[in-house]
């Protein structure tokens, strides 16, 4: 079915099947075809994939915010960006970053069978420069209604110090992962060796620091593999 059952944080597997096989019922047509896709093309790296329920309330959420200018960082074969793109007016637009543009080009033909490739602009790079130059440009400070961050993970916070500026009051970021396969709440001899070691502390750094900036309000949602949104207040 596309995502394995360990990247949810819902630990009873026939209740995360039970949700998943409810949301399955309401992925968009294209959606399912880039999942599908995605999981034969790169079978190791499918796990990056937005769980379906997450990119349904995703989807929800910018409706219901009237979201029309978004940011995405890391992109990977574009499930996250096409769910956007999907959910944004016709005149939409999006800023999607990523180093990686293979994966991309993989995923594209889907997000033109969807018929929304003009609202995505794609741009081949690391988000630390990207941001930094929105920034310098002065009128897209302020702009974005939405920026929903799953790239390199030790970047986060750094993202997030950039990302109050570009994102308007009141606007949303959603930070993905930060329940990091259940790890943060874990003591670290716990920790499974390799990539879930490895990325524990950044998350934990980042919800630490989440929790008491001032600037946002934040809530922190076990859905996937744990989702913060974060709304800035000033
Ligand atoms: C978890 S995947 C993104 C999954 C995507 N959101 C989806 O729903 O399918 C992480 C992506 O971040 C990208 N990435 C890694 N380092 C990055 C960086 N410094 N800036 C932006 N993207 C980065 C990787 O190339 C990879 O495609």
């Amino acid at each position: 079915m596309g995502t394995a059952i360990e990247k949810g944080i819902l630990r009873n597997e026939e209740l995360l099947q039970y949700v998943y096989e409810k949301s399955f019922q309401r992925e968009h047509e294209q959606l399912k075809e880039l999942r599908d896709a995605t999981v034969k093309q790169y079978p190791a790296r499918s796990l990056m994939i937005l769980p379906v329920d997450e990119g349904i309330f995703l989807s929800m959420l910018l409706k219901i915010m009237n979201a029309k200018k978004t940011l995405e960082l890391g992109v990977f074969t574009g499930y996250s960006v096409l769910t956007t793109a999907l959910a944004l007016p016709a005149d939409g637009k999006i800023i999607a970053v990523d180093p990686n543009k293979d994966a991309y080009q993989f995923g594209l033909p889907f997000i033109q069978k969807a018929g929304v490739e003009h609202k995505i602009n794609f741009i081949e790079s690391e988000a630390l420069p990207i941001l930094n130059d929105l920034i310098t440009n002065k009128e897209q400070e302020g702009t974005f209604d939405f920026a929903f961050v799953d790239a390199d993970k030790e970047n986060n916070i750094s993202y997030h110090e950039l990302l109050l500026k570009l994102v308007k009051i009141g606007g949303i970021i959603g930070y993905d992962n930060t329940l990091w396969f259940g790890s943060v709440a874990a003591p670290e001899e716990d920790a499974k060796e390799g990539f879930i070691k490895n990325h524990r502390k950044s998350f934990m750094e980042l919800n630490n620091f989440l929790a008491t900036d001032p600037r946002i309000e934040s809530s922190l949602i076990s859905i996937g593999d744990g989702l913060t949104l974060c709304r800035r207040l000033y």
